[in-house]
């Protein structure tokens, strides 16, 4: 059987004496959709920065396919096929959405150097970003400029271009948030189009984004597992209730 995808074993983290993560234990299956839930401060960042490489675990592993990456820097990692959705302001405003992940594409193979130069992005390299866009249904977007896109568009974009470097995982980061309901239709129909081999860990806030989206859920509190199930068995957990609306209180 070939390894998981993304696998977290007993991964620890410590500020002084504050325990950010607690033994935490979580593996993504092949083609998983995975969300990552919890109330405000739970350490869930902390978690995805110890998966992504900004910041070092104290104790435990992080594994992507079978390969131990814990020391390894985050470029290394994103080129052994873990992505994660990039910050609106990696995008260049002037440049088409095309180019923008043209020269996502350049970069990532090293072909470019720097990605904060914008160089003209390699024909070949625009023409697979265009093909990129059609898989995703975003073919209409390829030739606008970011600067003249609405804010749920460059949502979509920069998952868009995190798929394009052909990850193995994908972690994906609120990926609706402040996206007005006018263009969150959209937005949905991308998650559920995302390509079936890759393993997505989803951070979200939003209820009925993880439970229309995922099929496993984890759900942390003060740093560590609380609970791991399916969508059900989490949606009607007291446990998880108690956290969501009981006296510990959560994001609105
Ligand atoms: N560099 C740091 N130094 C000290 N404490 C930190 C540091 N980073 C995070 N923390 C603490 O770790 C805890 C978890 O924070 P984290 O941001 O990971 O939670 P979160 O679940 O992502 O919260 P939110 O949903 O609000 O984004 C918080 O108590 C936070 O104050």
């Amino acid at each position: 059987m070939s390894a998981a995808p993304l696998q977290l074993v007993g991964l620890c983290k410590q500020y002084g004496a504050l325990s950010v993560t607690r033994d935490v234990n979580l593996t993504l299956e092949a083609g998983a959709r995975h969300a990552l839930i919890g109330p405000n401060g739970a350490g869930k960042s902390t978690l995805v920065h110890q998966i992504t490489g900004v910041i070092r675990p104290n104790a435990g592993k992080v594994l992507l396919e079978g390969r131990d990456v814990t020391a390894m820097p985050a470029e290394q990692r994103v080129k052994l096929g873990l992505a994660r959705t990039f910050q609106i302001n990696s995008l260049f405003n002037h440049l088409t959405v095309a180019e923008n992940i043209g020269l996502a594409l350049s970069a990532h193979r090293g072909l470019d150097g720097r990605i904060g130069r914008p160089l003209p992005a390699r024909p070949a390299f625009v023409e697979e970003a265009v093909e990129c866009l059609r898989e995703l249904g975003l073919l209409d977007l390829a030739g606008r400029r970011v600067s003249e896109l609405a804010y749920g568009q460059r949502r979509q974009i920069e998952i868009a271009l995190a798929l394009a470097l052909k990850p193995r995982v994908l972690l994906l980061d609120e990926p609706v948030a402040g996206v007005p309901s006018t263009e969150g239709k959209r937005l949905f129909e991308l998650l559920e189009r995302l390509p079936r081999d890759v393993a997505v860990l989803v951070i979200e806030h939003d209820m009925s984004l993880v439970f229309r989206f995922a099929r496993r859920i984890t759900v942390l509190v003060e740093g560590a597992v609380l609970l791991e199930g399916g969508v059900d068995e989490v949606r009607t957990d007291p446990r998880v209730r108690d956290v969501y609306l009981g006296k510990r209180g959560h994001h609105d």
